[in-house]
């Protein structure tokens, strides 16, 4: 048995103690904008989605402006499967036609973003849910891969982002969660990569840092230890050298994107940790991988 237990007194200056720890990085933050890529990987239950409101609730009534720019990947497929729609990926990027670019808007603007909005409210929060197409915040332009012949329909990357519609609700204590879609010249819908979306609105923005709240503890390496620091250069030599695989060269590109556009730092951690956001923007340990240019 702890002292503290027995102790209301001693209990309440751990407590305070606690919060004076995290003074110096509330303050680093203080006023400034952090996106945070919420993955469909990283959703799990209603208890992660609620333990990750609590987490946006908390840093905006510390000063910081959170940003949420959430996927979805696995509930599409799950509905595109319910609906006997069948999807194929290219190079990590769903070949979306007619119905299924319906669906995905369906379910990324629609279903998911809304429990988002709802956790967060929930949580004492206020927050409010966009896509690409309100404002005209981010208009696409339909990807090409080069080499391939496949078409990938209705894919698109960010060709423009506006942030008018961002800076009216930033600093008013309202939490803006994005989907991942967004409308083309041609006034069509475009499913749009939740990893790329999230890179163009923190690029934009000019964040101070970019989460990405994935399912792995950060960029690993070929013992499967966590890289605690990058910088861009040796990211493409990890590239090179294999140990960078899979989803996670999209994830990383996107990195040394949003650091080009004038992001401070983009961190990747995983989203399944309790408070995995909190303990690295407001703890001196810190989590997962921060890259720097
Ligand atoms: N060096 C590496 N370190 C960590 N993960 C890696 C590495 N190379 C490949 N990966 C893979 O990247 C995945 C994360 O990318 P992805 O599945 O696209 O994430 P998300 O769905 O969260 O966007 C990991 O689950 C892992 O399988
Ligand atoms: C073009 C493309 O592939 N779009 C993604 C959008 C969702 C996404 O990126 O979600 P995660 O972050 O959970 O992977 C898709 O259709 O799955």
């Amino acid at each position: 048995m702890t002292g503290t237990a027995e102790n209301p007194e001693a209990q309440a200056q751990a407590q305070a103690a606690i919060l004076m720890q995290a003074l110096p990085h509330m303050l680093r933050y203080d006023d400034s904008i952090v996106v945070v890529k919420y993955g469909g990987h990283a959703m799990g239950d209603d208890k992660v989605g609620r333990d990750f409101a609590r987490d946006m609730v908390l840093l905006e009534q510390s000063g910081v402006n959170p940003v949420v720019v959430h996927g979805g990947g696995p509930q599409i497929g799950a509905m595109l499967a319910k609906l006997g729609i069948k999807s194929e990926f290219s190079e990590g990027l769903r070949i979306t036609d007619r119905a299924t670019v319906e669906i995905v808007e369906m379910v990324l603007a629609g279903s998911i973003n809304k429990q988002i909005v709802g956790f967060i409210n929930a949580e004492g929060g206020r927050a409010i849910g966009l896509c690409g197409k309100d404002g005209n915040m981010v208009i696409a332009k339909k990807v090409h891969q080069p080499g391939q012949s496949v078409d990938l329909g209705f894919v698109g990357d960010p060709a423009k982002v506006d942030t008018t519609v961002l800076d009216q609700v930033l600093g008013r204590e309202l939490i803006p969660v994005l989907a991942p879609i967004a409308q083309g010249e041609d006034g069509e819908t475009y499913n749009v990569n939740a990893d790329t979306f999230a890179g163009a609105i923190a690029g934009a923005l000019k964040a101070k840092r970019l989460l990405f709240l994935t399912d792995v503890p950060g960029v690993l390496d070929q013992n499967k230890n966590i890289i605690k620091e990058l910088r861009v250069d040796q990211i493409r030599a990890l590239i090179a050298d294999g140990t960078i695989t899979g989803g996670m060269i999209p994830k990383v590109e996107t990195c040394i994107y949003a650091l080009e556009q004038g992001v401070e730092g983009v961190v990747i951690l995983d989203g399944k940790t309790p408070h995995a956001v909190l303990v690295e923007l407001l703890t001196d340990h810190g989590a997962g991988t921060l890259i720097t240019r």
